[in-house]
């Protein structure tokens, strides 16, 4: 039942599925009637004088209600193949809907996998299976229902064997349901076991060549594929065996019925006509346990499958202020006593700085200081825990998230480009925007050059994820975007890696000119010098805490926090220029 209900509250439109599921529950209401049938026209056949004119109705419905079926068979298997289709498309934009809703701090590389997986596993499975293992259920239990009410009218005593038999097929059932859980659980474990070394096999590779295992893998994926087999194997032995249940079912039920047809017939209540409808009837009314068994593997399957995707829809967008700020007063950043933490583990404690309008802070601070999570509560990939972080003075949980973001740009360490032209992957920042917009922002972000030397310029296609260019070629694709879309707001990441020296320097003189837009306020995850010296401001973050907030120049003579810190990056950066300039 509570498939059925997950079934219904899943698809946003269930018309279809209810279509479908009337379609089959008036075949399998309209099969049992037939059945029903068998009684009056064998009453009237099986006798020594055959009363033909009495059963000529009763054939004439039969055959009526056979084509009736037929044509309704003919019928369901397209509609059912379009809902299928139809369902999973719904099902789809459905999912899509809600998770363009989440917060951006949602989309961890797990739930990123969990989401591809929703988007095309569970949802075809669920679609599927509700109509090929939905509708056979249905068909299932209706016809055994049906059978069982027009017993009761041939004959009431026959009508109460058959409900005793209820209870029985519900616990062999249960324990069938269990078995198949048991199964797919496991396969299920085996299953993700050996994704994850599959992945790791393949992220490995070079590893594995290095140590001379490239073609057997490491004992991880031996054991993993063995484990699989086993348990699969051991699956399949356990759907293989004759369910013990299920056959004692038949063999008592089936029995009953023919010890208590017989008496009936012998005691002179019922025609040998009846009797043998009832025994067909008999045979009806439990045969369907049989199908019912064998759908119960796919049934958990798609329980397990929506599921899935329940946990997916069940996510909660963050709250929306009825009445948003839809427009920025001016581009002001503020965080004012605001901390934060992933779960339990804080992550910042008590921030507060603020950045003017048209200026440029430097976010400094050692690995796991919190910059990224600045720059994440800046653009509401979460909320705070306490403390308010506001733009243009008003809290970014009161501001229109759309306006919001058409207002920031951000520029992250590892850039995401679609399979596209670079064209196309600018133009997402402003799909409006002109040859001489595209030329200007390309200009800016030094990607001029590149563009340049690809053999089909703009229409040049960057292949998955933008794997056809560079990280630093990447990341001046991502620059142009920002130039493009003139936000007014730009918070970047800037690459800690050592990049070559020409994506080096273009990606530092654009980030340079980004700041240097009086109109622009800038927040820079600063790794290198030129960047630092770009910038108006300092906060330097130690352990989530503020340690020191102030004018570069003044930090830097200070001889704190920062002016350490900054000693070191520029000993880094030397540290990592030495080798190419060095001659040997
Ligand atoms: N998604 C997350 N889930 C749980 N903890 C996280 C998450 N992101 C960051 N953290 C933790 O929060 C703290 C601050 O991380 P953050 O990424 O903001 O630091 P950072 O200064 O940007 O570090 P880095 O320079 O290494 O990128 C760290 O302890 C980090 O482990």
């Amino acid at each position: 039942m509570s498939l059925i209900r997950h079934l219904y509250t899943l698809w946003p439109n269930p018309v279809l599925l209810l279509r479908l599921g009337l379609l089959q529950a008036v075949m399998a209401i309209l099969q049992g009637a037939l059945l029903g049938l068998l009684v009056p026209i064998l009453s009237a056949l099986l006798r020594a004088d055959p009363d033909f004119a009495a059963a000529r109705p009763w054939l004439i419905a039969g055959a009526l209600g056979l084509l009736l079926y037929g044509v309704l068979s003919v019928i369901a298997s397209p509609v059912g193949l379009a809902a299928s289709g139809e369902l999973a498309a719904q099902l789809r934009l459905h999912l899509m809907r809600h998770v363009s809703i989440l917060p951006l701090g949602w989309f961890t590389t797990e739930r990123k996998a969990r989401l591809a997986r929703a988007v095309t596993e569970d949802v075809g499975h669920v679609a599927h299976l509700a109509v090929v293992t939905g509708g056979p259920a249905i068909t299932s239990l209706l016809v055994s229902a049906t059978i069982l009410v027009i017993t009761f009218f041939i004959d009431w005593r026959m009508g109460l064997l058959f409900a005793a038999i209820v209870p029985f097929a519900c616990l062999a059932l249960r324990h069938s349901a269990r078995i198949a859980d048991e199964s797919v659980i496991l396969l299920e474990v085996a299953n993700t076991e050996i994704a994850g070394r599959a992945i790791e096999f393949g992220q490995a590779q070079p590893v594995l060549r290095a140590a001379g295992l490239g073609e057997t893998g490491s004992d991880r994926m031996r054991a993993a594929l063995e484990d699989h087999r086993r348990v699969y194997r051991h699956g399949m032995d356990r759907s293989m065996t004759p369910d013990l249940a299920y056959t004692a079912l038949v063999v008592v039920g089936i029995g009953a019925v023919v010890v208590l047809g017989a008496y009936l017939l012998l005691e002179g209540s019922n025609s040998v006509a009846v009797t043998v409808a009832l025994l067909v009837l008999a045979v009806r009314f439990i045969e369907p346990l049989g199908g019912l068994i064998d759908l119960n593997g796919a049934l958990r399957e798609m329980d397990n499958s929506i599921k899935r995707l329940m946990a997916v829809l069940d996510t909660p967008a963050l709250p929306q202020n009825p009445n948003p700020v839809r427009q920025l007063t001016d581009a002001s950043i503020e965080f004012s006593g605001v901390s934060f933490g992933y779960g339990d583990k804080p992550a910042l404690s008590d921030v507060t700085f603020r950045c003017a309008p048209g200026t440029t802070t430097a976010l400094v601070g050692p690995s796991g200081s919190g910059k990224t999570t600045v720059i994440r509560l800046i653009a509401r990939f979460f909320d705070v825990g306490e403390g308010r972080v506001s733009i243009g003075g008003v809290d970014v949980r009161d501001l229109d998230q759309e306006a919001m973001m058409d207002d920031i740009a951000i520029i992250f360490q590892e850039v995401y480009l679609f399979d596209d032209t670079i064209e196309n992957n600018l133009r997402l920042a402003r799909p409006d925007a002109t040859a001489d917009d595209l030329a200007a922002a390309a200009k800016a972000a030094r990607l001029d050059e590149l563009i340049a030397r690809l053999p089909e310029g703009w229409k040049t296609r960057v292949g998955e994820g933008g794997a056809q260019l560079s990280g630093g070629e990447r990341q001046r694709v991502s620059i142009a975007r920002a130039f493009l879309k003139k936000a007014r707001i730009v918070l970047i990441d800037e690459a800690s890696s050592a990049l070559d020296p020409e994506n080096e320097q273009a990606i530092a003189q654009a980030i340079v000119a980004l700041s240097s837009n009086a109109e622009r306020t800038v927040i820079v995850i600063a790794h290198r010098p030129t960047t630092l010296a770009a910038a108006d401001q300092v906060v330097a973050l130690d352990a989530g805490r503020v340690a020191e907030f102030g004018a570069t120049e003044d930090l830097q003579h200070a001889g704190g926090f920062f002016a350490r810190l900054y000693g070191q990056y520029a000993q880094a950066r030397n540290w990592r220029i030495a080798p190419s300039t060095n001659p040997n």
